[in-house]
């Protein structure tokens, strides 16, 4: 199963590489974006890194959020202060498409200006079903 993932992280905290590496113990990772310094979404005065990769992993939707999670916490989330490692499932792959994740689309991922600059990056505008 194929998932894309949105990478995050308050931008004192330089994780996202490690980050990937750690989801390379997972499956196999495919950056599909740089990564960006973007505005912090709420408009309060901070930045974050981000940057999305897709993640091709035996695993289910439950399962992964459960592994995501396992990582942050690995990288301290909940522990330290701020946000060193957020992971978010925003899609997964069906018969080549991509399918809108519902806790994403609940989230309104979709709308965050990070997030549309990270799909346009990665010349996904556009590219996902309605469903989901
Ligand atoms: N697609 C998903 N991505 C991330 N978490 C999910 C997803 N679907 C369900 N969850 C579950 O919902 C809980 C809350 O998710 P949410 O993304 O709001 O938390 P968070 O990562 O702490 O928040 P934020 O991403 O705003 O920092 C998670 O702990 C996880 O158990
Ligand atoms: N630009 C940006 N803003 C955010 C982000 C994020 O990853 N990037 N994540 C948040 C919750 O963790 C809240 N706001």
């Amino acid at each position: 199963m194929q998932w894309l993932l949105l990478l995050g992280a308050e931008a004192q905290h330089d994780t996202l590489d490690a980050a990937l590496e750690a989801l390379r113990t997972l499956g196999e990772v495919e950056p599909l974006t740089r990564e960006r310094l973007t505005d912090a979404a709420s408009g309060a005065p901070k930045r974050y890194r981000n940057r999305l990769v897709s993640l091709d992993v035996p695993l289910d939707r439950e399962a992964l959020v459960d592994a995501c999670k396992a990582i942050e916490r690995a990288f301290g989330r909940g522990s330290v202060d701020g946000v060193p490692l957020d992971i978010d499932v925003l899609a997964c792959c069906v018969d080549t498409h991509w399918q809108v994740d519902a806790h994403a689309r609940a989230k309104g991922e979709f709308d965050a200006p990070h997030v549309r600059l990270l799909l346009a990056d990665a010349g996904l505008d556009g590219r996902f079903d309605a469903a989901g």
